[in-house]
């Protein structure tokens, strides 16, 4: 039986500022291990599909979705994005920068159900992670609402967007049901409530001492691999 621990809010938010505050990482650094993570695992579980539909929000974990289609298009894919509510700050331009030079597509309009079936073997949901706080804003509803009904694989990135970290679905929100979900740092608590096909766990940076600090009983990771994979 794994002893492993399930982060509340509150502790992701708290390792994620001794991270950055404490430990001096930089966003970029934590974010493109992640979106490698994401990546990595995406084309490990799914070798024979090619087109992605990567739906990008707002903060960090739509960051992630922004590196992760930088490398599924190293790795061979053809991956788009649609990404609704942009920033200014130069991380998130200079990420839409490299993807746009690579040639990878953004989607201004969100596609209808029918449109993601016949243009996309994937879809991956990068639109909000631990720092979501429910109800859901008008403008995501119906994206949610359409990622809730698609019928090819659906791919969260930490979370499954629209779950409260802790409770998991909520019933005033479309609820996702991904197939495959790569928790990042630990998974959260509303992981527990998970029964998709593929959980992996990715941001292989956490040092020896946080883990201790926060009692994080990690798997080990397989050699070098950035990801490993979970049993539930
Ligand atoms: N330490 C790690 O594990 C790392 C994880 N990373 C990723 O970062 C996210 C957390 O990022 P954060 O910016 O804190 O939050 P989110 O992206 O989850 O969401 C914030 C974003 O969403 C908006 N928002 C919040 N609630 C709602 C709502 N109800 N409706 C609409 N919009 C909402 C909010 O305004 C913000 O714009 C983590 O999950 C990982 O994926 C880092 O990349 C690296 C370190
Ligand atoms: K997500």
């Amino acid at each position: 039986m794994s002893k492993m621990k399930y982060l509340c809010q509150k502790e992701a938010i708290a390792i994620d500022e001794e991270l950055f505050n404490v430990y001096r990482f930089s966003v970029d650094q934590l974010m493109e291990l992640a979106g490698l993570s994401s990546a990595t695992a995406i084309a490990k579980c799914y070798p024979d599909k090619k087109r992605v539909l990567i739906c990008v929000g707002p903060g960090n974990n739509g960051g992630d979705g922004l590196v992760a289609a930088r490398h599924l298009k190293m790795f061979g894919f053809i991956p788009s994005i649609f990404y609704p509510k942009r920033t200014d700050k130069p991380l998130y331009t200079n990420l839409t920068n490299q993807c746009k030079m690579m040639g990878i597509n953004f989607v201004e309009e969100f596609p209808s159900e029918q449109t993601i079936q016949k243009q996309a073997d994937i879809v991956v949901d990068a639109l909000f992670g631990f720092g979501f706080k429910p109800p859901v804003r008008p403008q995501f509803q119906p994206i949610l609402e359409s990622l809730s009904k698609t019928s090819i694989p659906l791919c969260s990135i930490d979370i499954p967007s629209g779950w409260d970290v802790e409770e998991g679905p909520n019933n005033e929100i479309p609820s996702l049901s991904p197939e495959l979900v790569i928790s990042l740092t630990a998974p959260k608590i509303c992981m527990k409530k998970f029964n998709g096909k593929y959980h992996f766990l990715g941001g292989r940076f956490v040092p020896n001492a946080l883990k201790e600090k926060y009692g994080l009983e990690l798997p080990e990771y397989p050699g070098t691999e950035c990801i490993v994979k979970l049993n539930n």
